[in-house]
């Protein structure tokens, strides 16, 4: 079973069994599924496993950055799952994409492999206190170039910023963007936020939602409003 929703639901759920009671309320033909640092640190491979047994494409959100030779371990062990897309941080650099890259070419792995630019709950001033003096926009820019031309798939970036992107990177490289928030949800702890309508006119490729969703009372029903908003 696949899907060819733009929605990934980000299970982001404290063990195996809410992630799996979870994704048995979704539909594996109208989304596909993240997992991230709590449920793969507690659940392991497991976790991913059953996901595929039950249909579900699934986005590995790790989002590793160490030195090249370690990412491209994990980056091969993480498509060595089956998993349909994993990422890095492009804040590794070059060498370190490259090496990514590299390894699943050379183990023939087709899984997508995109690189996180400045996460979406990130302002100008959290920025400034890790020293980068740019506005995310610009931060944004610089590092999906250098995602590109490190070979790179796409990057995770707001949806403030795909319009931009897609301008710079054109259509086919891909714009995954959480941060999504329909005009009923609260931003939590995004701040570069935007609806999924807007996210789709802006040129996201992908959008990566969670609490909107998983909090619902019915998960399926905030996905359907979701998917009637975006054919509205
Ligand atoms: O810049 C980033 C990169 C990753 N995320 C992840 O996406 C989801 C968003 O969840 P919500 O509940 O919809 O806020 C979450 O798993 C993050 O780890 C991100 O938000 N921003």
């Amino acid at each position: 079973m696949s899907s060819d929703s733009p929605l990934i639901i980000a299970l982001d759920q404290p063990s195996l069994d809410a992630a799996l009671c979870l994704a048995d309320r979704l539909d594996p033909t109208r989304c596909r599924v993240k997992v991230g640092k709590e449920l793969f640190t507690r659940s392991g491979p497991d976790v991913v496993e059953a996901l595929h047994g039950r249909g579900f494409q699934v986005f590995l959100d790790l989002k590793f950055h160490d030195i090249p030779n370690t990412v491209a371990g994990a980056v091969q062990a993480a498509a060595e799952q089956g998993v349909w897309m994993v990422n890095v941080h492009a804040g590794g650099g070059r060498r370190m994409m490259e090496a990514a890259r590299e390894r699943l070419e050379r183990h023939g792995l087709t899984t997508h492999l995109i690189a996180v630019t400045v996460l979406t709950s990130m302002e100008t001033t959290d920025l400034q206190e890790v020293g980068v003096t740019q506005a995310p926009g610009e931060q944004v820019e610089r590092l999906a170039r250098l995602a590109m031309d490190s070979g790179m798939d796409g990057v995770v970036c707001s949806a403030q910023e795909s319009a931009r992107l897609r301008e710079l990177c054109g259509d086919r490289f891909l714009k995954v963007t959480p941060g999504i928030r329909p005009s009923f949800a609260a931003a939590d702890d995004q701040r570069r936020i935007m609806t999924p309508r807007e996210a789709m006119a802006a040129g996201s490729t992908h959008l990566v939602i969670g609490r909107p969703v998983t909090r619902a009372k019915d998960p399926m029903a905030a996905l359907e409003a979701i998917e009637q908003e975006l054919v509205a």
